[in-house]
């Protein structure tokens, strides 16, 4: 029976071609996934540097280049091209089996040769070698191949290296750059087991059992199991991640039973949602019965792309039903409407600072809104001996004991008020249903639960989903950037009730935003300290990206008015390269300057839209709204002193310099959310003085 697999980079080109090229491409590989490929002419090419290397018709003017073995039935599509290149690319390549790592990998083996000659006139001129201190036995070890290590003996400059970057196999290279930028020999081997499905050497290699290489190179290749996964793969929107995980996300996601609550961490971008989606498809595939699995994060906007993208990943009803995809305060909403009946209201945030205006003369709303979620709900708070004795560590602002007396009154004021008209505020409700699902100690909601942005949860939340599922294997699977904090305050993990000691994993790779946006935007964050990260695991270190793309553009302005014009100019030159409206997002601090944005686009013929699933139009919204989402260019505005941090967001220095640090770094993280957004390109602009968070 003939196996199919395809390359990644081929399903990224093949999202790029015309409609009819792709039905052309359609064809042909059903024919292959149906086994009936022999009506297909493979054709062998001369002067082929891989004998095993052939290409197929796919129209008058595009090709597929198909690796072939010899002997056996597998059949790997790599590239679809225009004629021409299709030959060049298929007759200059060669596959190998690393005979170490047991990986499938390709080399640009004509330059590669070329490239010899050229490095040995180099280097005969030089005594000295880039590689001198390292023994042939540890290349060995480290997987380079005895094709490569003569290559590698004639380095003399590191400029050389990089200019075989797209000639080695990546594996090999990456192996090279490593020890040239004088990694141990141990910490290189870390780096390179990253890239190994068991993060270890496999026991045995056959040098030609291509399954078994694809099989341990998953981040490359895929081996397909028959037309039905085919035509989903194909279908748009081609989704890579659906097929090709990093192996640490494989890792990860299809790891056995956790023996507790494991948390994942990684910088923005790493594919923890990604990890997170493939986590629930496992566990609903693992546990047919019992209580069913609950994905969950904190807003309506997020939980939907989540049960999106679900349905894209589980095919099959059964068990794409075993997994609930909610948010907290929907859980919280069905606990506590079961117990006391009826659908709780809950009233919005705006609502609730409105009616907390009204409940006491002396205090604003905001703030005893702020003192109620952030103190008494955080703290669990529920007489006043408590709350007398408690500690206001990181508030906004000072609160003589005496005077809790009366604030204390005033949020019980407004806790009636809220209850007179039958509603609840969004944090009251999950602190009751933590407390109802305490109280009653019965069987677990959730077998399992599966928490996205889980750095933004507040302490009530926590204690929801804690009593939600019963503590033990595989009880919680935490997702989080403790960097993109950017709604509550600080929650020290230790106050979480959730033990992941000795469980936790980290994510490094970028697959959203290229090398250049992601250095610029991890220096917006400034110095992180031990006491910022509060017990949550750091996730920055070895954080990188393996795309490259243009700087980030970063613009002055004298006023507001030109820098508005600026970027509605930017939007429409973007338009112009034919970058699509609902790929395109403007991001301000303030919902003030977004609305502006929005108005000065419509002026200029562009509509815009909130940000959201969206319906095609360019999004214009604030930070906070664009978590979770991203685009293929972002344009941050307004990102001036005393906008970006936001004077409000923060808390005088005066009161708590504690606290005042935390907000700040709090603010520091709003705009490295907004920052990280953009998949290409990214353009930041300001009007007088720049926002002291901008790198220099
Ligand atoms: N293995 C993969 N192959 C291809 N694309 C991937 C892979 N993993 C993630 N991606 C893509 O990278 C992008 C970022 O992934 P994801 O949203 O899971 O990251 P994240 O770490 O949750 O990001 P953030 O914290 O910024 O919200 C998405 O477009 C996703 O489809």
């Amino acid at each position: 029976m003939p196996q199919l697999a395809i390359a990644k980079e081929f399903l990224s080109e093949y999202s790029k071609l015309e409609k009819p090229v792709q039905k052309a491409v359609q064809a042909a590989l059903g024919k292959f996934a149906q086994a009936t490929h022999a009506g297909l002419h493979l054709e062998k090419l001369n002067r082929a540097e891989d004998p095993r290397i052939r290409t197929i018709r796919i129209n008058q003017f595009y090709r597929g280049v198909v690796l072939a073995p010899a002997s056996g039935d597998l059949y790997c599509l790599l590239r679809v091209l225009p004629h021409d290149e299709a030959i060049a690319w298929a007759t200059t390549r060669l596959f190998t089996v690393n005979q170490v790592l047991g990986v499938l990998e390709m080399r640009d083996e004509t330059r590669l040769q070329n490239m010899a000659g050229t490095l040995r006139l180099a280097a005969e001129a030089t005594p000295a070698r880039l590689f001198d201190h390292v023994q042939d036995s540890d290349f060995h070890t480290l997987g380079i191949d005895d094709q490569v290590l003569p290559i590698v003996r004639l380095l003399t400059r590191e400029a050389h290296l990089d200019a075989l970057q797209h000639m080695l196999p990546s594996l090999q290279y990456d192996v090279l750059v490593a020890l040239a930028s004088g990694m141990s020999i141990e910490e290189t081997w870390e780096e390179v087991s990253k890239h190994l499905v068991d993060a270890a050497k496999p026991d045995q290699v056959e040098l030609d059992d291509l399954s078994a290489a694809i099989e341990r190179t998953p981040e490359q290749v895929a081996l397909i199991s028959g037309p039905e996964e085919l035509e989903k793969l194909l279908r748009p929107p081609f989704a890579l991640w659906r097929i090709f995980l990093h192996p640490m996300q494989r890792r990860i996601a299809y790891h056995g039973p956790y023996s507790g609550s494991v948390m994942i961490t990684g910088g923005a971008g790493t594919g923890k949602t990604v990890t997170a989606l493939h986590r629930a498809a496992h566990l609903a595939r693992l546990y047919g019965s019992g209580a069913p699995i609950l994905l969950t994060t904190y807003s309506h906007p997020l939980t939907a792309e989540l049960a999106r993208q679900l349905n894209q990943l589980i095919e099959s009803p059964e068990e794409r039903d075993r997994v609930e995809v909610i948010t907290t305060s929907e859980l919280a909403s069905s606990v506590v409407g079961d117990r006391h009946g009826g659908h709780p209201e809950v009233l919005a945030s705006r609502e609730l600072v409105t009616l907390a205006d009204t409940v006491h003369p002396d205090y604003a709303g905001e703030f005893l809104v702020d003192e109620w979620e952030q103190v008494l709900l955080a703290q669990e708070i529920t007489t006043l001996e408590e709350y007398l004795a408690a500690t206001r560590a990181g508030r906004r602002q000072a609160l003589p004991r005496l005077e809790r007396q009366s604030v204390w009154a005033a949020v019980e004021e407004l806790r009636t008020q809220l209850s007179n008209r039958g509603c609840w505020s969004v944090l009251q409700l999950a602190d009751e249903a933590a407390r109802i699902l305490r109280q009653e100690n019965g069987p677990a909601i959730y077998q399992h639960i599966i928490v996205d942005e889980a750095q933004d949860l507040h302490p009530a939340q926590w204690r929801l989903l804690r009593a939600a599922v019963r503590p033990g294997e595989d009880d919680l699977f935490l997702v989080a950037d403790p960097h993109q904090r950017i709604w509550q305050h600080r929650v020290p993990m230790r106050s979480t009730g959730v033990n992941i000691v000795g469980r936790t994993q980290r994510l490094t790779v970028s697959y959203r935003t290229t090398e250049e946006i992601l250095n610029w935007a991890v220096r917006v964050l400034g110095l992180v300290s031990e006491e910022d990260l509060d017990g949550w695991p750091d996730s920055r270190e070895g954080y990188e990206s393996l795309m490259h793309g243009r700087r980030p553009i970063v613009r002055r302005f004298a006023e507001w008015s030109e820098e508005m014009t600026a970027v509605v100019s930017q939007v429409r030159t973007w338009l112009a390269d034919g970058v699509e409206p609902g790929a395109i997002a403007v991001v301000a601090r303030v919902k003030a300057k977004a609305d502006d944005v929005a108005d000065a686009l419509r002026s200029a013929g562009v509509q815009s839209e909130p940000p959201g699933p969206s319906g095609g139009r360019v999004q214009v919204g604030t930070m906070h709204s664009m978590k979770g989402l991203e685009f293929q260019c972002v344009a941050v505005v307004g990102v001036q002193d005393r906008v970006v941090p936001h004077d409000r967001a923060i808390v005088p220095a005066e009161i708590d310099m504690t606290a005042h640090l935390e907000s700040l770094q709090r603010e520091r993280c709003v705009l490295y959310v907004a920052c990280t957004r953009a998949r290409d390109r990214l353009y930041v602009s300001y009007s007088g003085a720049p926002s002291p968070f901008l790198p220099r």
